[in-house]
């Protein structure tokens, strides 16, 4: 049995043990080194059988990870994730969820047992009925990577907690528009004939047929408060019943509004002119409570709203005193401030008001398709590909990510290399990046890449882990201002970078030849052929492959130089695995960089920094 040696994770055990006792073989690189990262320690069973199994094809086994190190190739048998599933979600989502990681679905947790449950989920997924509060956040301890919101409203989610915590914010924006659309028109049509109250009165063994007595809708006017993707169907199916249409909606392009026959207008005219008020804003601080007292006095007396979008954009006392005096005729609401609502809720027992349950999404198709669109952006998340539905975090088209891959490599690296340039490694505030591309700057998306640059100069100093979501929180916490050039190349189109540049200014170097003339920190990098590689340091030319560790030395251009570093390397077992020497001029000063794959120790850095003709020198480990 090999020993387990406990790392600091409670919940994960490290096993590794040495290349000769590894049964895995990698049709790229030789196993140095084998690591296995189990979160659940009940799966240990799952990932030695993987290991048993696995042949040259093992990164194909979903449980194995391979990641290729400075050391050889590292493999990681990772336990499946674990996803918390807090809301009734459709089948065909869970199935989905179900082939990939393992899923517990339980409901009605309480905040308590949310946050007891979180600590050993890497996932979780949530409707609306469900608060994922700062305290979730920080009881799952840094564990959990994704909050998935089976629908579009992420109002129940504290999206600056989940940043915070570098944990991605996902929805389902597209497959329940239609439904709360149809939703919203199924309250409009059955306030305006009093479908629900005739309903109960008859039910009451009553036949009142002049109680309810209804108003038309066509030629009525019909305000839509927010043209998105539920308030622009709403519309459409309106102008078929043969309203007129009108919209609020200060974010949305006229012509798209035009093109459904809706003109746009100012909230005041809205609501003014309105006989119907449909209301399908998202609830934020500008919109909570935007129909209060103040809003209701400048209604047309008589309206009759309808609110499928977030109970808290109506002052709810306030729709009660406009119920009272007659100013709202009616109102149809399937969404409400606090859900659900109190049982003597003077609003949901007011004659003139029709509930519902806040059933918008709930059709069967539109569970289905939520399922399914949720549990793919979790899945896609949880593997690490950027979500086209990120809430929190710059969405990165599938094909920009695959193209900057390797960029998004280098800049890392280069992030990684330039911080431990520093003196002191901290104290960094002014960081400079250029980018050099024969793009035009639209047409090259450097949030990713700004992000790892971020990445690499934040994580070897502090103990945050860093990702595309937090990277620019964690800059600003830390006051890390990162600026961005632009510089034209006349290289190939075709290629989206000729050069990255990272210039760390106000910093003093413990390497004093990576200060530019400028006297900043400068490090350059380019992909060639699919490989990262570092192209300058300082003022110096140099072409390494940013892999493993690197030495850099500094002396004068001599005979002798390399195999006198190299053998101290050699008789300490060292491995050089390139060399790369960048120089002024023929026996001037020289910059050599020599990779190495293991980590030298004291003892043999020691002897490099002796070596006479040795004027400088830095090891540093990417
Ligand atoms: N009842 C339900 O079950 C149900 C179902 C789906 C969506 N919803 C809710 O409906 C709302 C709309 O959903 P969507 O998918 O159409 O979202 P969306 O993002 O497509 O549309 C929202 C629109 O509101 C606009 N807006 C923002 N602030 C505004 C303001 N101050 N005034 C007017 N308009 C403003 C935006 O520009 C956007 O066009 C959300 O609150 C969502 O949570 C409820
Ligand atoms: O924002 C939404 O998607 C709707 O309000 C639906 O919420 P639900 O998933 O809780 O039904």
């Amino acid at each position: 049995m090999l020993p387990p040696n406990v790392c600091s994770n409670p919940n994960a055990i490290a096993v590794s043990f040495p290349p000769e006792r590894c049964l895995l073989t990698s049709p790229s690189a030789s196993v140095r080194r084998l690591q296995f990262s189990i979160q659940d320690k009940d799966s240990i069973e799952t990932c030695f059988l993987g290991i048993h199994l696995a042949n040259p094809a093992c990164s194909k086994i979903p449980a194995l990870r391979t990641r290729s190190t400075g050391r050889g190739l590292r493999i990681e048998a990772v336990a499946r994730p674990t996803i918390l599933v807090a809301e009734k979600l459709g089948e065909a989502g869970l199935g989905l969820l179900r082939e990939f990681a393992n899923v517990d679905c339980s409901y009605n947790l309480s905040p308590e047992e949310l946050c007891v449950k979180i600590s050993l989920c890497d996932a979780l997924i949530v409707r609306s009925g469900t608060k994922v509060t700062q305290e979730v956040f920080e009881a799952s301890k840094g564990r959990l990577k994704v909050v998935g919101r089976a629908g579009v409203g992420i109002d129940n989610v504290d999206l600056q907690a989940a940043t915070e915590s570098g944990c991605l914010v996902v929805n389902a924006p597209t497959a329940n528009t239609v439904a709360a659309a149809e939703h919203g028109i199924a309250l409009l049509t059955a306030m305006a004939r009093n479908v629900a109250q005739a309903d109960a009165s008859m039910k009451a063994g009553k036949w009142q047929r002049n109680k309810y007595v209804g108003v038309s809708l066509v030629g009525k006017t019909l305000a839509v408060m927010g043209f998105g993707k539920v308030g622009s169907e709403v519309a459409r199916r309106a102008r078929g019943l043969g309203m007129h249409v009108i919209a609020h909606d200060p974010y949305a392009p006229a012509d798209r509004a035009r093109a459904v026959g809706v003109d746009l207008v100012s909230f005041d005219e809205a609501i003014s002119t309105a006989d119907f008020i449909s209301l399908h804003m998202p609830l934020t601080p500008t919109t909570a409570k935007i129909f209060n007292d103040e809003t209701f006095a400048k209604l047309k007396k008589g309206v009759r709203i309808i609110n499928v979008a977030r109970g808290g954009v109506i002052d709810e006392d306030a729709l009660v005193r406009a119920l009272d005096n007659g100013t709202v005729a009616q109102a149809a609401l399937d969404v409400f401030t606090v859900e659900p609502p109190p049982k003597d809720s003077k609003l949901v027992i007011h004659e003139n008001v029709i509930v519902t349950p806040h059933l918008g999404a709930s059709t069967v198709e539109a569970q289905e398709g939520v399922a399914v669109e949720i549990a793919e952006a979790v899945i896609g998340a949880l593997k690490g590909e950027l979500a086209a539905t990120a809430v929190n975090a710059p969405m990165v088209p599938a094909e920009v990510l695959s193209e900057l891959a390797s960029y998004v490599i280098l800049a890392e690296k280069l992030g990684r290399l330039a911080v431990q340039l520093v003196a002191g490694g901290s104290g960094i505030k002014g960081v400079k990046v250029v980018y050099t591309s024969a793009r035009d700057p639209d047409d090259l998306d450097t949030r990713i890449l700004r992000a790892m640059i971020t990445k690499g100069i934040i994580e070897p100093i502090s103990s945050v882990f860093v990702n595309i979501v937090n990277a620019d929180y964690t800059a600003k916490q830390r006051g890390l201002r990162i600026s961005e050039e632009r510089i034209f190349r006349d290289t190939s189109p075709e290629i989206p970078l000729d050069s990255i540049q990272i210039h760390l200014s106000n910093v003093e170097s413990k390497f004093a030849s990576a200060l530019s003339d400028a006297g900043d920190i400068t490090v350059e990098g380019r992909v060639k052929d699919g490989i990262p590689r570092l192209t300058l340091v300082g003022s110096f030319s140099v072409d390494v492959s940013l892999e493993g560790n690197v030495i850099l030395c500094r002396n004068t251009d001599q005979p002798g130089n390399i195999g006198r570093v190299g053998r101290i390397l050699g008789e300490q077992n060292v491995n050089i695995s390139f060399m790369s020497v960048g120089r002024t001029a023929p026996r001037k000063q020289a910059i050599m960089t020599i990779g190495v794959d293991e980590e030298p120790n004291k003892e043999t850095l020691r002897k490099i920094g002796e070596t006479p003709t040795i004027e400088e020198f830095v090891f540093l480990k990417l």
